[in-house]
């Protein structure tokens, strides 16, 4: 059975959560709405018909919330600033919206939590979306304003920071498929909207640099071990182009200062404009990725759609997002970023969502101990495979609003009845617990 003492000495263990996810109070103390808040307050676009107006009122509950971290004996914590609280109208400050996240990061340290701060999980202000949002070049030099604000503000005590979770969810469910805020269709915007993102992100660490001189930036995707869904040569092609387009798009420019050749050409002709300097400012070096992980994606060779393929169900069990357990994915994209980055590597989401349900005032969540377990297992053997992983933070610390899924699915390992927030430990807190004494 693993031990927390099989891990390195200043491996950090941790949750992660959001703030769109959890903080509620959307409307208060002067925060502005967010691309989230209009979009969850527009019929249709959640499953549940739900928003994040309250979720699990986190603003107000923060130190009872960092109480159960500090009960679990958690290392650190990652958690997201959310942007149009700080700055409503994407640039004016906001103190009382500041002041919330000095008070977070104070009982944070207080409890001897680490921070781990996101600037940007998905919350872009609504008045910047009416400027363009991420369509605007412009955005680099708001966001820029708005790092360079938070760390001056809390650059003192808190000394790790990604820039952007998942620049690929922000751009293509955000601006593609329209799963995710702004909701938009169109392949052209999403591809700018991603190269902005980088240039964003390139911006910010710039800013760092100058601004916390002894602390870490990085940034955060979601890697998916994309595998072919069947046998054909075609398919095995088709697996390696996802790749590029959803793994390589997103760390080759930030640390080679190229995007990937095979992908280029495709987005060349369909709206990429690269300014002079802009590569330039993407692969300001960082000093390590974030990487969440949860699951693989099976490819088809498919000519009955316009891409060349379709994604396949894999037939391994599946957690409640329908996404297939596979640990072995987790070592296999450890390996593959360390050979090709040579970066060090922070696990900044892994989890899965449960069938969970409170019986005589428990949660027995079994499965998400037995997932936990086996993932991590294979963090220990990429460790022993000579990966430089950190750290591993996982989602979630508490039940959460699941974007467009709304509350129906429970990824936390603290049950958060939504009628009295009131916090419930599931069994899995109570391992992790004993797991790190062990
Ligand atoms: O869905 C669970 C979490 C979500 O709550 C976090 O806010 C977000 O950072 C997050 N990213 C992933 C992985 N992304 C993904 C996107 C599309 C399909 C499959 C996975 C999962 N999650």
């Amino acid at each position: 059975m693993i031990k927390r003492s099989d891990f390195p000495k200043n491996f950090v263990f941790g949750t992660a959560t959001a703030a769109y996810q959890i903080e509620g109070a959307a409307n208060e103390d002067g925060k502005g709405p967010s691309i989230w808040d209009i979009f969850s307050h527009t019929p249709g676009k959640i499953m549940t018909g739900e928003n994040g107006d309250v979720a699990c009122d986190h603003y107000h509950r923060f130190k009872e919330d960092v109480q159960l971290m500090k009960e679990i004996g958690l290392d650190a914590y990652r958690f997201s600033i959310s942007w149009p609280r700080v700055m409503p109208d994407g640039k004016n400050i906001n103190q009382k919206g500041v002041d919330f996240y000095n008070r977070l990061v104070d009982e944070l340290l207080e409890h001897d939590i680490t921070p781990f701060i996101t600037l940007y999980h998905w919350d872009l202000p609504y008045a910047l979306y009416e400027k363009g949002g991420w369509l605007n070049s412009d955005i680099a030099m708001y966001f820029r304003a708005y790092a360079t604000f938070m760390f001056n503000e809390l650059g003192d005590r808190v000394k790790h920071w990604i820039t952007l979770n998942e620049p690929w969810c922000s751009s293509f469910l955000g601006y593609f498929t329209g799963e995710h805020a702004p909701g938009h269709k169109n392949l052209q915007e999403a591809i700018v909207a991603a190269h902005n993102l980088l240039r964003s992100h390139g911006h910010a660490v710039q800013s760092f640099r100058e601004e916390v001189k002894d602390g870490t930036i990085g940034l955060t995707n979601v890697v998916m071990k994309v595998e072919p869904g069947d046998s054909r040569p075609e398919s095995f092609l088709a697996a390696s182009l996802v790749d590029k387009f959803v793994n390589a798009w997103f760390h080759d420019p930030v640390v080679f200062g190229k995007y990937p050749e095979e992908a280029v050409k495709v987005y060349q002709e369909r709206g990429l404009q690269v300014m002079e300097n802009d590569m330039d400012i993407i692969s300001t070096p960082i000093d390590f990725f974030g990487v969440n992980y949860y699951t693989r994606t099976l490819v088809v060779f498919d000519t009955t759609n316009p891409l060349g393929f379709s994604y396949v169900q894999g037939d391994l069990p599946k957690t409640e997002m329908g996404w297939e357990i596979y640990p072995q994915g987790l070592f296999d994209m450890l390996v593959t970023l360390k050979e090709r980055y040579r970066l060090p590597l922070y696990i900044t989401e892994n989890g899965m969502a449960g069938p969970d349900k409170i019986e005589n005032g428990k949660v027995k969540d079994t499965y998400r101990i037995e997932y936990l377990e086996k993932h991590f297992e294979k963090a220990l053997e990429a460790i022993n495979a000579g990966v430089n992983l950190k750290g591993y933070f996982i989602w979630s610390l508490m039940d959460n609003f699941e974007w467009a899924y709304g509350y129906s699915k429970r990824f936390g390992i603290i049950y958060v009845d939504y009628n009295t927030q009131k916090r419930i430990l599931k069994d899995s807190a109570y391992w992790l617990k004993d797991f790190l004494i062990s």
